[in-house]
């Protein structure tokens, strides 16, 4: 199957439980909650994203999306799966030819769209007004504060650890210390900060 993919970097997990850790980024072109443009975004089922998804490059097939992530990556053998929305493309050949080549397989999804076996680490990352299909996992990273989508309502699912990002935008400083706010009163919850946008790398 061919693939549409927006970029390939190597840095650091900004985000989660395992920031700090080298990572090939495999970002997928599309996603099924927003078209990516602007003038879309007010009508979106997400409207806060923060990451350009459109257009890119067609890969043929798994394997040689697979070498152009090693080819990246210099020694680092991570890959974090992300997008747009990673769970429109990422199939069983993908996540085959990775581990052929040593990787760890992360995602990164909004948690709609089924995902194929054999994933390392399962981030999911819901949006007020979506159904999750995607209810266990490794972590739950809920963007915070939304409108609709209350911490409480995802406690139940089987993930491991449960974080709050705030959200950025304008509101980010106060997003910030609502967040924290929140772990201090609700201790299952721990804060995630994305740290790559605060030292300034990809
Ligand atoms: C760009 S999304 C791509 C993966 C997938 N579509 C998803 O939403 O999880 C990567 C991560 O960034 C988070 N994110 C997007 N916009 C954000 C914002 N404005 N502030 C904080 N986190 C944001 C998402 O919730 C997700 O955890
Ligand atoms: N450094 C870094 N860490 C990240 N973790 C998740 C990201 C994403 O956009 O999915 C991301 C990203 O864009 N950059
Ligand atoms: S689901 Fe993810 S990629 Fe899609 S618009 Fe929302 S944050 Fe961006
Ligand atoms: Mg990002």
């Amino acid at each position: 199957m061919p693939y549409t993919v927006r970029e390939i970097f190597h840095s650091l997990q900004g985000e989660g439980v395992q920031a700090g850790r080298p990572a090939v980024f495999l970002r997928f072109s599309g996603c099924n909650l927003w078209s990516g443009r602007e003038e879309d975004r007010a009508a979106a089922a997400c409207r806060f994203c923060d990451t350009d998804f459109v257009g890119g490059e067609k890969y043929p097939d798994a394997q040689a999306l697979a070498g152009a992530v090693r080819n990246v990556g210099g020694a680092t053998r991570t890959v974090v799966v992300t997008g747009g929305e990673p769970g429109l493309q990422l199939d069983a050949a993908l996540v085959a030819a990775l581990h052929g080549l040593g990787f760890e397989v992360a995602v990164e999804t909004n948690g709609t769209v089924d995902l194929p076996p054999g994933i390392d680490w399962v981030c999911v990352s819901p949006k007020a007004g979506t159904t999750l299909k995607v209810t266990r996992g490794d972590e739950l990273k809920l963007v915070f504060p939304q409108a609709g989508a209350a911490p409480e309502t995802f406690e139940h699912l089987d993930f491991t650890h449960f974080l709050v990002q705030p959200m950025d935008g304008p509101e980010r400083d106060a997003n910030t210390r609502a967040a924290i706010a929140h772990c201090l009163t609700r201790p299952r919850w721990r804060l995630s900060l994305q740290t790559h946008k605060i030292v300034g790398i990809p």
